[in-house]
């Protein structure tokens, strides 16, 4: 949290992506409502919602204060507790020496905010068409109480500011937090302080990039473990005992384009499986891999040893598939289906099916879940209690959720894997983690962990190839 936030934006570097929108690792997300318990469980345990306030107002402060750099602040307050955080942090702001003034939308309509209000001792102006600017401008005009998109008026008012540097708190102001609407803000931040814990919105596509870099305010709410960000990679050394079978034996079933089996099963070996067999491969990218005839592959079906099954890169829907997909179900090892897999092996998946994680892309989960609703987090969960498998729901902003409700958005990726193949690589990916044993949950963040870091780490001109090539 240096000097730059503001000037990122105009950085042709081309790691400035990366740098402009972050997200905390493994931290809690909540929906608004979820957001509201955890504040009334707050009250209950003796916290004051003031003390909240206060606690986010001084969070707002600090960053503000860091970001300003000594230049002068101009805070925007909504009607609501949004614009109570920013009275708050307009005090603490002007106390530490900071030039600091105020303009409010609207007269604050709730108890909190009308304390917080009172308790800021400058004067405030009214935020109208011509209101000054400032170098640093601090949006505390709504958060997640928002219920309808802004006006055009305010909205125009705010895109005045275009191009100052700007600190959301909360959210950017016109954002449904809950990510269910796809309002955009009419002023995107360069950082956005999320309070208590982030929001759907800051990670799902349309709203996450208008969020810029989120930062978070813990202000000591106990939000639940259930719904996070995508934890640190996991160390990968394996054990000093470990053999090839111990480190996991993948399976992966090739359809007609050989070249993306290939791919998943050279992924699966990259990302640490022991032993990984390539049914009528082709030409295996990695001469490491164990490429079978389909009679001697059917074979290891059987075999104990084997820790997953890959199935659907480079294979269509048809006949074919359904026949590998019911073969590979009739195994009963844990499996990663993709691309039109998913579909074919839908109508048997949790009857009795071992673990699984479903791969699907955005026009792959409209097919196979096409009546599902909501956000992206919400439809990820739905599909996965349906499937009672693991869903990695792919794209910009891949949602992971299991049927047991736990989810991990995985905003920001790299969007250097928007190439073809790379979804063949995360599958071969997921093979490796699941062949560990353990949970599913667990291996999907694992890969698609792995699949991030691997991808910002090689970074420009990256094909699907490079992910698997070489060890780094
Ligand atoms: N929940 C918590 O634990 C905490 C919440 N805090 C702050 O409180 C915020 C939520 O506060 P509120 O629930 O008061 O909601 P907001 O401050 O986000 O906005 C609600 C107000 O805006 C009005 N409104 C909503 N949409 C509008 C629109 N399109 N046009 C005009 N007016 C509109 C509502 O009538 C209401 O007066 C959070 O985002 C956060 O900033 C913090 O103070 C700390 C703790
Ligand atoms: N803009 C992006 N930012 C981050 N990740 C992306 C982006 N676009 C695609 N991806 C990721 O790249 C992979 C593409 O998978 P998929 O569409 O199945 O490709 P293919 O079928 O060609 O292998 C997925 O893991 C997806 O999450
Ligand atoms: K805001």
């Amino acid at each position: 949290m240096t000097k730059g936030w503001g000037n990122a934006s105009k950085s042709k570097s081309p790691q400035a992506w990366d740098r402009r929108m972050t997200v905390p690792a493994d931290a809690p997300i909540l929906t608004a409502d979820a957001m509201r318990a955890a504040e009334a469980a707050c009250a209950a345990a003796g916290v004051s919602l003031s003390e909240l306030m206060e606690r986010a107002g001084a969070a707002v402060a600090d960053v503000a204060w860091r970001m300003a750099a000594g230049a002068p602040v101009l805070i925007l307050c909504g009607p609501g507790n949004n614009g109570g955080d920013g009275y708050v942090a307009a005090r603490l702001l002007k106390a530490r020496g900071a030039k600091v003034r105020v303009a409010a939308l609207a007269p604050p309509a709730t108890d909190l905010a009308r304390a917080a209000r009172a308790a800021w001792d400058g004067p405030v102006e009214a935020f109208a068409p011509d209101t000054a600017p400032a170098p640093l401008i601090v949006d505390a005009l709504f958060g997640v109480g928002l219920t309808r998109p802004l006006s055009d008026e305010w909205s125009a008012m705010l895109r005045r500011f275009a191009g100052r540097r700007v600190l959301a708190v909360d959210v950017p102001s016109g954002i449904e937090s809950d990510g269910l609407q796809d309002w955009l803000p009419p002023l995107p931040a360069a950082v956005t302080l999320a309070l208590g814990a982030l929001k759907p919105a800051h990670l799902l596509l349309p709203t996450a990039p208008a969020c810029g870099r989120v930062l978070l305010a813990p202000i000591g709410i106990d939000a639940e473990r259930r719904m996070r960000t995508l934890p640190p990679l996991p160390p990968e050394t394996p054990t000093a005992d470990a053999h090839k079978f111990s480190r996991g034996m993948v399976l992966v079933r090739a359809g007609p384009m050989k070249g993306a089996a290939g791919l998943s099963a050279a992924a699966a070996l990259r990302a640490g499986a022991g032993y990984v067999v390539l049914e009528d491969g082709g030409p295996a990218p990695l001469s490491a891999i164990i490429a079978e005839a389909p009679a001697a592959f059917r074979a290891r079906l059987d075999d104990p040893r084997v820790g997953a099954i890959v199935v659907g890169p480079g294979f269509p829907a048809g006949d074919a598939l359904a026949a590998a997909v019911g073969e590979v179900l009739d195994a009963g090892k844990p499996l990663v289906l993709d691309a039109a897999a998913i579909g074919a092996a839908l109508p048997r998946l949790g009857k009795g099916t071992a673990a699984a994680i479903l791969t699907p892309h955005e026009g792959e989960f409209a097919r196979a879940f096409p009546d599902l609703r909501g956000s992206k987090i919400e439809r990820a969960l739905a599909a996965a209690r349906r499937a009672q498998a693991v869903v990695i729901y792919k794209g910009a902003d891949t949602v992971i959720a299991a049927p047991d409700g736990r989810v991990v958005a995985a905003w920001p990726g790299s969007p250097w894997l928007a190439t073809a193949g790379t979804g063949d690589v995360l599958a071969g990916v997921c093979g490796a983690m699941l062949a560990r044993g353990g949970d599913a949950f667990d291996a999907a963040v694992a890969a698609v962990g792995w699949h991030i870091a691997r991808a910002r780490s090689i970074g420009r001109g990256l094909v699907a190839d490079d992910l698997v090539k070489t060890a780094k």
